[in-house]
């Protein structure tokens, strides 16, 4: 590993996708753009400006068709093991425990089962799962499955996470409660994380930046520095000095993006 003072590089990134008997697709052009160690950085953008193409190029599950992408300094060529991942669905293994499912990750790196089952049991208590440990996903509401889908990722200490619409399919009120135990565990351990959303209240309340894509194909129209104070409380965010004016902000450059994608001039 490099020395680096950077997390997460991508440098003049293009991705084009092939598919025999059809027209190629640029998903990105000219992708540049660098997080620090433990910054959260936001993509948003309208949909198919390639979001979770970024977060697959880094966790190696695709490959650039022009320019790096580097983690830690080091150029990312096939899986990248050392990423967290946390997609939409929880992806629980529905014949493990919800405790059975936290230890996985740690399992798998061959993390001491005494180690394991004190650490797992730390984050179950911090996302107020405990007293589910022997449950099995099928016996968990949504909001309690993408908890401990979460906590599975972040239980490892992994230096970067990637999180393509976790929150995606949750009622508003959970969504809220998730932001702020997220901005809990996060604070811990500090990994960079890159984050895929479309709702921008939420992009403002945990981020330290916003990436804007423009659509079609998806390239960074805007880089925005959140300045709002932390620790942060995504209850009341709307109230802070500031959401105002950044969210208004926000939502101009992707609506002009938005419509630029449905053809409206
Ligand atoms: N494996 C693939 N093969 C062909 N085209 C693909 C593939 N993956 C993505 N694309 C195309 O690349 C573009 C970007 O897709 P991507 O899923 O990254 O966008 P997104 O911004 O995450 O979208 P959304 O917000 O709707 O989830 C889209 O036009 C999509 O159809």
């Amino acid at each position: 590993m490099q020395q680096t003072t950077e997390s997460v590089r991508f440098d003049h990134v293009y991705k084009a996708f092939v598919a025999r008997g059809s027209e190629p697709v640029l998903a990105l052009r000219d992708v540049t753009f660098q997080a620090r160690p433990g910054e959260f950085v936001s993509l948003v953008g309208p949909s198919g400006c390639g979001k979770s193409t970024c977060l697959n190029l880094l966790a190696g599950l695709d490959s650039p068709s022009d320019g790096t992408v580097a983690h830690d300094g080091d150029p990312v060529h096939g899986v990248n093991t050392s990423v967290g991942y946390i997609t939409q669905e929880d992806n629980l293994l529905p014949w493990r425990s919800l405790r059975g499912n936290v230890e996985l990750s740690m399992e798998l790196r061959g993390v001491p089962r005494r180690e394991r089952r004190d650490r797992a049991q730390e984050f179950i208590e911090l996302v107020g799962l405990a007293g589910f440990e022997e449950h099995y996903p099928h016996q968990l509401s949504g909001g309690m499955r993408k908890r401990a889908g979460i906590i599975r990722t972040l239980v490892y200490d992994s230096g970067v996470v990637l999180m393509d619409e976790p929150f995606g399919p949750l009622d508003a009120q959970t969504r809220v409660i998730l932001q702020a135990e997220l901005l809990r565990l996060w604070e811990r351990s500090r990994p960079t994380v890159l984050f895929v959303t479309h709702d921008l209240v939420e992009a403002i309340a945990l981020s330290d930046r916003i990436l804007v894509f423009t659509g079609n194909p998806g390239t960074i129209k805007r880089d925005y520095r959140v300045d709002l104070p932390r620790p942060r409380d995504p209850f009341h965010i709307h109230e802070t000095p500031g959401f105002g004016e950044l969210h208004d902000a926000l939502w101009s450059d992707i609506r002009v993006e938005i419509e630029h994608a449905r053809g409206v001039s």
